[in-house]
C-alpha cells in the first residue's frame, strides 16, 4: 500500500471519484462526510494524509485543524476550498494546513498533491541533516579551512546575522544552505534572494510583500520572501547591491524584528536568521556612501570570509576527487579520477571561477573524455575562462542571416547562451530547456569546447 488517505468532504462525487481514480494505485481511501465521522476515522484509522473540505458539516476550519495538527503533528493536511480566496489560503496555512487547494480539482492533480505532502512530510522526519550528503563546504587540509569549519560550528545555533565574504564560486550559497539545514531552524524554509540588479520596487515587494492596490499593477496581495521564511533563514546574495531605499527597511528587520508589506499601515512581526553575502567590499561601499553604515555594523558582527581556491591549493586534490565521486554517479560514469599530472595541473591554476569553475572544468572533461581517469590534456582551462569572462567574444544573432545552416544558427545560439551565463553549463541548460548532459553533447558535436 503507498498510503492511506481520509477523504473528509461532504460531496460524494468528489469522494467516490479520487476514490475510484486512487485505489488501483495502490492508496486506501477512508470517507468522512462530516466532521464527526472525520474525527472518529482520524483517531481510529491514522491516515497517512487527509484532505479536508474548507466547510465540512459539523465544525470550522478554525477549530479542527488546530485541534487536529496538535493531535496529529506529522499527518500533512490539505485543505480543498469550493470558495477559495487569499484571506482563507493564508488562514488555513497558518493553521497548519499543508496545502490550500481550490476546487474543482482533478484526481490525478490531487493525488500529486497528496504525494508531495507525504514526500515533504517524510523529509521532515529524517534524522538531522548531518547525515543528509550535499557537498561539504570544508573539505580540505589547509588552515584557511580549518579555521573556517570550526567558526561556522561554533555560530551554528546563534540568531545572528551572518555575513558570508567570498568572490565568486566560493561557494556562499552552499554554505549558507548547509549552515540552515544544520542549525535550529532546518525544519523552517530557507529563502533565498539575489539583490543585484533588482529595482528597488521589485526588492521590496520581494522582501516585505504588498496590499492589493498598493501601486498600479498590484492587483493581489502578495506575500513577501519574510514571511515566508517566518521562523527559517533568509540567504540574501549580493546584499552590497541592495537598493539604499530598501536597506533601511531591512536593518528595522533585524533591529525590531517589525516590517510592513508595501500599502498597508499596520506593522507585522517576524522571526528570521539572516545571512547575507557578497563578493565585494562592503566597508569601501559604506565609504562611497553605497551602503549605509548601520546595517553594516548590523549585518558584519559575524563575517564569514571564504578563502579562494588558489589561496588554498594544497586542498584542490581533495575538492576534485570528491566532486569526480559526485559526478561519476551524476554522470553514471563510475571510476572517474586524474593521473597524478592532471591533479598537479589543477593545482597550479588560478581558478578564478574558484568552484564552479573547477566543477565546470572536471564535469566538462568527465563528459568529453573517453577514459574514466582524466589526463592533463581533458582539462580545458580556456574554455571555462572564456565562458567566465562577461566580455568573451559573442557570436553575432543568428537570425539576421538568412544564409546561415540550422547547425551554425545552434551553435552560435548556444555560444551566447553560455556566455551570457558566465560559463555555468548548468543555467545555459536551462535556460536552453535541456538537460545538462545533452548540452555537454551538443558542445562536443558543435565543436565548442574550447570557445564559448
Ligand atoms: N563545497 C562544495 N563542493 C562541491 N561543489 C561546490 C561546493 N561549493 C560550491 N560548489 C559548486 O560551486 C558552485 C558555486 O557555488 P555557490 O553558488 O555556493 O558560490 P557563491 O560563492 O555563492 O557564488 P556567487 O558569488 O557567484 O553567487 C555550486 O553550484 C557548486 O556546483
Amino acid at each position: 500500500m503507498t498510503g492511506r488517505c481520509l477523504i473528509a468532504d461532504a460531496d460524494l462525487e468528489l469522494r467516490s471519484a479520487l476514490r475510484r481514480f486512487i485505489e488501483p494505485r495502490g492508496w486506501e481511501a477512508l470517507e468522512a462526510r462530516n466532521a464527526h465521522e472525520a474525527r472518529e476515522l482520524l483517531r481510529r484509522a491514522r491516515p497517512d494524509v487527509v484532505l479536508l473540505e474548507e466547510h465540512l458539516p459539523g465544525s470550522p476550519l478554525s477549530e479542527m485543524l488546530p485541534e487536529w495538527r496538535a493531535s496529529h503533528p506529522s499527518v500533512p493536511l490539505l485543505v480543498l476550498s469550493a470558495t477559495p480566496s487569499i484571506d482563507g489560503a493564508v488562514q488555513a496555512i497558518k493553521l497548519g494546513a499543508e496545502q490550500f487547494v481550490p476546487k474543482p480539482v482533478e484526481p490525478p492533480t490531487l493525488l500529486r498533491l497528496m504525494e508531495h505532502a507525504l514526500e515533504a512530510q517524510r523529509t521532515r522526519a529524517l534524522p538531522p541533516p548531518d547525515t543528509a550528503g550535499g557537498p561539504e563546504p570544508f573539505l580540505g587540509v589547509s588552515p584557511l579551512i580549518r579555521q573556517l569549519e570550526a567558526t561556522v560550528r561554533r555560530l551554528l545555533d546563534s540568531d545572528r546575522a551572518l555575513l558570508l565574504l567570498g568572490e565568486t564560486g566560493t561557494g556562499k550559497g552552499m554554505l549558507a544552505s548547509w549552515i540552515h539545514l544544520r542549525g535550529p531552524r532546518a525544519r523552517a524554509p530557507l529563502v533565498q534572494l539575489n539583490c543585484a540588479g533588482l529595482a528597488p520596487q521589485l526588492l521590496e515587494t520581494e522582501l516585505f510583500g504588498h496590499e492589493r492596490g498598493a501601486f498600479t499593477s498590484a492587483v493581489q496581495r502578495k506575500l513577501g520572501l519574510l514571511e515566508v521564511a517566518h521562523k527559517g533563514s533568509l540567504f540574501l546574495d549580493e546584499v552590497g547591491d541592495m537598493d539604499p531605499l530598501v536597506q533601511p527597511k531591512l536593518l528595522k528587520v533585524l533591529e525590531e524584528r517589525r516590517f510592513r508589506r508595501l500599502g498597508e499601515v499596520e506593522e507585522r512581526t517576524v522571526d528570521i536568521r539572516l545571512i547575507a553575502a557578497t563578493h565585494q567590499n562592503l566597508v569601501e561601499r559604506v565609504r562611497a556612501g553605497r551602503f549605509r553604515g548601520d546595517l553594516y555594523f548590523r549585518i558584519s558582527t559575524l563575517p564569514l570570509r571564504l578563502p579562494a581556491l588558489r589561496e588554498r591549493p594544497e586542498d584542490i586534490p581533495i575538492i576534485a576527487r570528491n566532486m569526480l565521486e559526485r559526478l561519476s554517479d551524476e554522470l553514471g560514469r563510475p571510476g572517474l579520477g586524474l593521473t597524478a599530472e592532471a591533479e598537479a595541473a589543477l593545482c597550479g591554476y588560478t581558478w578564478p571561477g574558484n568552484l564552479r569553475e573547477l566543477r565546470n572544468v572536471l564535469e566538462r572533461a568527465a563528459l568529453l573524455s573517453a577514459h574514466p581517469v582524466l589526463k592533463t590534456e581533458d582539462l580545458d582551462f580556456n574554455a571555462a575562462l572564456a565562458g567566465m569572462r562577461p566580455d568573451a567574444p559573442t557570436a553575432s544573432p543568428p537570425e539576421s542571416d538568412l544564409s546561415l545552416t540550422l547547425r551554425e544558427v545552434e551553435r552560435r545560439h548556444i555560444s551566447r547562451v553560455l556566455a551570457s551565463e558566465g560559463g555555468h553549463v548548468g543555467r545555459a541548460a536551462q535556460r536552453l530547456g535541456i538537460p545538462r548532459s545533452s548540452l555537454y553533447q551538443k558542445l562536443k558535436s558543435l565543436g565548442l569546447s574550447a570557445k564559448v
